[in-house]
């Protein structure tokens, strides 16, 4: 490479991948030229850039690298060639990036001068493990949604959410950076931020990206609204190990006392607030769970069509995704979609998961398509999604528990990146490092059908209160609020309420409980919630 023309990046050290840029001519506005877009991407200020020709002669290619050399130096910003090891010596630039049918990376390696980068495409744990192996300095994970920039129809080359954690989790203690590529755009940016972080917290260096760029007519705002959001994220307080803040912890931990406090208080704010609380949940339970959430004091929305979930989602509060008669599906894949881009929690209640291939299957769509803020299920459905036997499911309904539920609370909700709750006669909730055990409740509870369902509700009425409530406080962060405690408030203010319920003297049974249930948790106040609340706090 031309030491005059080189580029003042240090492998690894200075290597900045935040906003990577990855070039697609053919995806310019008709009539913008190449290098007015480029201009502007600089402007908007992309970290590095990647000149991606797929279709293009040697001579033609050159030019357009030089070119791109000479403006991106002015920007003081890194060239990495794709594929073409003779061009990226010919034109000087910081490196190239090699795709799993290129030249093979330790032939790369021996033919590029020692400070060259080489970046290699991943979309396999295996993949990353080699490119690892072969002193990769970075590596593109993906793709991680559908595109239609490159051909991903071939099986396997769409890696998803959970594709880009396993790689994540290879990296770890590497060095070796990572950037998402694919389908990657401002309105899911900090999602896939959020999502994208191995279960020990190991996140992503930046993005790649083509068409949010490319094809703007404003290359240079695309690429400021996807640099903000970028280090919004970065600066966002780190909150522990799922990226949500966890607001009440005093010096740094969650106490006994504190919760129940901060858990009651919020009572009193759901009702004064009254969050909006759209949910999309099953044929069985839609009434009951919009009378639960009117006796807490929110305003039921239930909601299913695709074309209104735009809408809904700019109106703050909070959404539940319970998917148990499997109906409306296009309508919670859009529905989280647009609260992830809203900041609105979303609760998901995956009801009988383990029971057939179908709900695995849509369990693990959904899981792709957008972040959940609390996973919710009894122990069939959590040991489902932690891929864990040790638990039978009869349909929706659970057999049995599990040996050590707080290891499998904790350890799911690393991997999900979200609060995870495991219900039953005793609950357990963690955000990945503390345990809460909530031991309210009564056997009433299991004998009516939707217990479980309308805990969500509960659940999704304390998270949209308490959302709407911190609203504008953390930038950087998909959902604002302390969404651990507001887990354990709605699962309190049900429990609580059914244990008062079943104490009436007119309750007889399942039938008479139901509307006593109701009337209770129209009555609960934050003083009855801290005289009966029993709650355990387990630290890592
Ligand atoms: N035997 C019980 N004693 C006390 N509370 C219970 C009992 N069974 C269920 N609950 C409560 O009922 C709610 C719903 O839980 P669960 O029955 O596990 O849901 P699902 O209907 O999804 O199986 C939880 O808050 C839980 O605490
Ligand atoms: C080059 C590449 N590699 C995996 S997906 C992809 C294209 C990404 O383009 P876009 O950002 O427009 O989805």
């Amino acid at each position: 490479m031309h030491s005059t023309k080189d580029t003042t990046v240090k492998r690894g050290v200075d290597l900045d991948l935040s906003l990577y840029l990855v070039t697609g001519r053919d995806l310019l506005p008709q009539g913008k030229s190449y290098l007015t877009y480029l201009e502007d991407a600089l402007k908007g200020e992309v970290s590095i850039v990647q000149i991606r020709e797929k279709n293009l002669g040697t001579a033609e290619f050159l030019e357009i690298a030089n070119d791109t050399m000479s403006l991106c130096i002015k920007y003081n910003i890194p060239v990495i060639i794709n594929d073409r090891i003779d061009i990226a010596l010919a034109c000087g630039a910081a490196g190239v990036h090699l795709g799993q049918s290129d030249m093979p990376l330790s032939t790369a390696r021996w033919l590029l001068p020692s400070h060259a980068i080489i970046g290699v495409s991943c979309t396999t744990p295996e993949q990353a493990r080699k490119a690892v192996e072969g002193g990769a300095d970075y590596v593109g994970l993906g793709a991680v949604y559908a595109t239609s920039t490159k051909d991903v129809s071939a099986p396997g080359s769409v890696c998803g959410i959970a594709g880009v954690r396993a790689m994540l989790s290879v990296l770890e203690g590497t060095g070796v950076k990572a950037v998402a590529i694919g389908g990657i755009n401002s309105t899911n940016l900090l999602r896939t931020l959020h999502s994208c972080a191995s279960p020990t917290g190991h996140t992503l260096h930046g993005v790649a990206v083509v068409s949010d760029i490319v094809a703007s007519p404003d290359p240079c705002a695309a690429a400021w609204r996807l640099g903000d959001t970028f280090r919004a994220w970065a600066a966002a307080v780190s909150p522990g190990p799922i990226g949500f803040q966890v607001t009440t912890k005093e010096k740094g931990q969650y106490t006994r006392d504190g919760i129940v406090a901060a858990a009651a208080a919020l009572v009193d704010t759901v009702r004064h607030l009254r969050p909006l609380v759209h949910q999309i949940t099953n044929n069985v339970v839609k009434t009951q769970s919009a009378n639960v959430t009117l006796a807490l004091g929110g305003s039921p929305i239930m909601a299913e069509a695709e074309a209104e979930q735009a809408d809904l989602a700019r109106m703050p509060g909070g959404l539940l995704i319970n998917f148990g008669t499997l109906d409306a599906l296009d309508g919670m894949l859009a529905a989280g979609r647009h609260a992830n881009q809203n900041g609105k929690p979303v609760v998901f209640d995956p009801v009988g998961v383990g029971a057939t291939a179908f709900r695995r299957a849509t369990a693990t769509e959904l899981l792709d398509a957008w972040q959940p803020t609390v996973i919710k299920g009894n122990a069939a459905e959590i040991g489902a999604l932690a891929d864990s036997n040790e638990v039978k499911a009869q349909g929706v309904d659970s057999l049995g528990g599990f040996k050590n539920a707080p290891e499998v609370v904790r350890s799911l909700a690393r991997t999900h990146r979200c609060i995870v709750l495991l219900s039953g006669p005793t609950d357990y909730l963690s955000d990945g490092s503390t345990v809460i055990r909530l031991s309210n409740g009564h056997e009433l509870l299991g004998q009516i059908t939707g217990a479980g369902c309308v805990l969500g509700t509960a659940i999704a009425t304390f998270c949209g209160a308490a959302s709407i409530a911190a609203i504008g406080s953390h930038e950087g962060s998909l959902v604002n609020g302390d969404m651990l405690l507001a887990t354990v408030a709605g699962t309190l203010a049900l429990t609580i309420a059914a244990q008062h319920a079943a104490a009436r003297e007119e309750v007889r049974g399942p039938g008479t409980f139901l509307p006593a249930l109701i009337d209770e948790l129209a009555m609960l106040t934050p003083e009855i919630v801290l005289r009966t609340a029993k709650i355990e706090v387990e630290m890592e």
